[in-house]
Order: C-alpha cells, then structure tokens, then sequence
C-alpha cells in the first residue's frame, strides 16, 4: 500500500514554503500526499493549484497580543478545528504527520496524536514560536533550523537538519527576471521582500526614499497583499504584491536584498548568497524571533542589520549604498558557509517515524 502523510502549516508563507519544498520528495517517492489548513488561508491558495495534493479546510483561531473581539470567538473556532482535524486523520489513515507550524497547525497535531498517528514538527526560527510550543508535547522529535533552538526544546525531541529551501529556487535565470520586471543588464537590482505579507514600515520608507534608491539601482518591490501603490510609476521600479512561480528568476537577478528577518526569506538568500539588509521585526510586533535571526547573521557576516527604530529614507539609503559597496565581503562569507542537506535529512527523518509507526 501506498505511504501516506498529512502536512499541515499556514498563516503565512513561511509555515508553507517547507512544506512546499518537501512535496516534489513525496512524489519522487510514490507517496500520497494530503494537505490540513485554513479555510481561506494562504496555504489553500499556494496548494491548491498544484492539483495532486488534496486540500481540507479546517477552522481556526490565532491567540492575538492586541484586544480584539475575536480573542472571544477565536477558542471555539479552535476547538471545532480540533474536532474536524481529529474526525479527518482518522478516516484518512495516514503514517504520519509533518508540521510547519503556524496556529492552523495546533488542531492537526492534537488530533494527530489523538489517532496515535506520529508527527513530526519544524521549528524555522531561533526560538519556537507559541503554535509549536503548544504542539511539541505531542510530536516526536522537532526539526530545527538553528542549532541554538536545542536550547530552548524538551531534551531528546531536537533534530538539527538546517534549513529547508526549496530547489526550484537555485534554478532561476537572471536574463528572465530581468524580462518580467522590464529591466535593464547596466544597473545593479535591489529587491525588497517584506516577508511574504509585506511590510507597511518598510514599504512607507521605501517609498519615501524612492527617488534616491531609483538614482542607484533598479527596485523590484514585493509589496504584500492589497499594499501595491499604483501611483507610483517610474522605469526602474517594479512592484508585486506576491510572487510565485516568477520568485527563481526575479531572485537571481537581484544584487543586493532589504528584506525582513523571517527565517525561511533570510536562508534562500544565503543559499543563493545574496549580500542582505535586514530590517527585523519589532518586539512590540512579535516575540523577538526575527531580532535573533538577523543576530545570528549578521554575526557570520552575511548580512546588515537596520532596526526599525533607526530606520529613515536616509539611513535606508545609505545602509543599502554600503552593502551594495561591500558586496563582495559578504559573498565571500556566504560561499565560506558549509551546506547541509536538510531536505533529504528531514525526508528521511519522516519515512523513519512514518515506517516506526505509533511507536
Ligand atoms: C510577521 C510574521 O509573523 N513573520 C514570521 C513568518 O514570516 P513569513 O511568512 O514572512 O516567513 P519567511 O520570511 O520565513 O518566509 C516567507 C516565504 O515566502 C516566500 N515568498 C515571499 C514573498 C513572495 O512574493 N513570494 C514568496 O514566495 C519566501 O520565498 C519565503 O519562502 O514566519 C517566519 C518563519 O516562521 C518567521 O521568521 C517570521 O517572523
């Protein structure tokens, strides 16, 4: 009989991408591949189209740091994922369970457990975020991207694999990007990635810092749902809100990055070495993570930290005029950085538990 798992992880892209680099293995492999997320969540809309891999829709809740009336309506929509999610992995039977985590990923993983299906978690930042914490009790070992992380887990269950970044993405061609984004070869490519929801204080100071940044490079703006500023028009200014199958070519176009510090971004930059700006994620925003990301690399020297605190249109244009300056110290960093497979060590991991079972 055909081996069968459920992944499950979304949010935002960075709970999907993993998942997404794992499922061309699957195939490879024979295997059935089946699909636990939101409703109406990113990760429907990135797994969907692919067409072999079914999709089921669940409930969910997210545990917010602001007031908000859906904190009240939130743990019952929780509680029904759980159930939908428990009724689903016992009709379909699979060997196992992989989660990318995200706070879709919390029900899957209980009623995972529940079915004594074994499951698999990967942490992509330094420390777990709260879904994972929640989750990992239930899990059988946690895949790390940093080696810190161990720190921060339940002893025994830690796995460091590196990180996972999806192959397609070393196959871009720079003459395509360049044709997608009407650009020319006789000025360097500055691309900006605000994490794959955008980055309002990112895209704002761009914006104000445009006819500087136009001065000295082309810039090919991944804007973030709805934040695409259609009275902005200029030759070398090219904005999306969201790229997918393009991403390969518009990434090897590019000579420098300004990007947030979300894990899953900051690893396919130094997997094609790409010199970096990163603008981490405040503390009042989030738990911090991005902050030790960006910490971590710039210490390895891949990479310029800007906070957002001391973030203006001229401190951004300058910090990028000096990477762009410096680039080749930074590439000669990034190329010193020694590879690890972590897709075919992850794979593995999961056709092990999977062959164990319940075990
Ligand atoms: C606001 C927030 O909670 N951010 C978190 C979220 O970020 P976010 O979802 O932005 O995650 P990452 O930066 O890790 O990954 C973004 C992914 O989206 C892809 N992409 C992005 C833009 C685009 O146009 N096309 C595209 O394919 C990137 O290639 C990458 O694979 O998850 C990360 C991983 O747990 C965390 O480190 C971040 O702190």
């Amino acid at each position: 009989m055909m081996n069968k798992v459920i992944l499950t992880g979304g949010g935002s892209a960075g709970h999907v991408t993993v998942n997404l680099a794992l499922i061309p293995k699957f195939r490879e492999a024979g295997w059935q591949v089946e699909y636990i997320g939101s409703e109406n969540g990113i990760e429907k809309q990135l797994i969907e189209p692919l067409g072999d891999v079914r999709y089921y829709g669940i409930a969910t809740g997210k545990l917010r740091r602001y007031l908000d009336w859906q904190n009240v309506k939130d743990p019952f929509k929780v509680v029904k994922g759980a159930f939908q999610a428990y009724r689903l992995i016992r009709k379909r039977k699979p060997d196992v369970v992989f989660s990318k985590g995200g706070f879709v990923s919390v029900p899957v993983v209980l009623g995972a457990w529940l079915n004594r299906v074994p499951v698999i978690i990967h942490e992509s930042d330094l420390t777990p975020g709260l879904a994972n914490r929640i989750a990992i009790p239930f899990a059988k070992a946690v895949c790390t991207t940093f080696p810190e992380t161990e720190q921060h887990l339940d002893k025994g269950k830690a796995r460091y694999v590196g990180a996972v970044v999806r192959e397609e993405l070393a196959h871009g061609r720079a003459d395509k990007g360049r044709m997608i984004c009407g650009f020319t070869k006789h000025k360097p490519v500055l691309l900006i990635m605000g994490g794959s929801l955008g980055a309002r204080k990112i895209n704002e100071t761009v914006k104000a810092a445009l006819s500087r940044l136009t001065e000295r490079f082309q810039v090919v703006h991944l804007c973030g749902k709805g934040q695409v500023d259609p009275a902005i028009k200029h030759h070398s200014y090219k904005p999306f809100e969201y790229l997918n199958e393009e991403l390969p070519d518009v990434l090897a176009m590019a000579d420098i990055v300004l990007s947030r510090a979300g894990s899953n971004s900051i690893f396919e930059f130094l997997s094609l070495k790409k010199p970096m700006l990163l603008v981490p994620l405040t503390k009042e925003q989030s738990r911090g993570d991005q902050i030790l990301n960006a910490q971590s690399f710039e210490k390895s020297g891949f990479c310029e930290v800007l906070y957002e605190e001391n973030m203006t249109p001229l401190s951004l244009a300058e910090s990028l005029e000096k990477l762009y300056a410096n680039r080749e110290t930074y590439i000669r960093n990034m190329e010193g950085q020694r590879r690890q497979d972590a897709l075919e060590q992850l794979f593995e991991l999961i056709t092990e538990t999977a062959a164990a079972g319940g075990k």
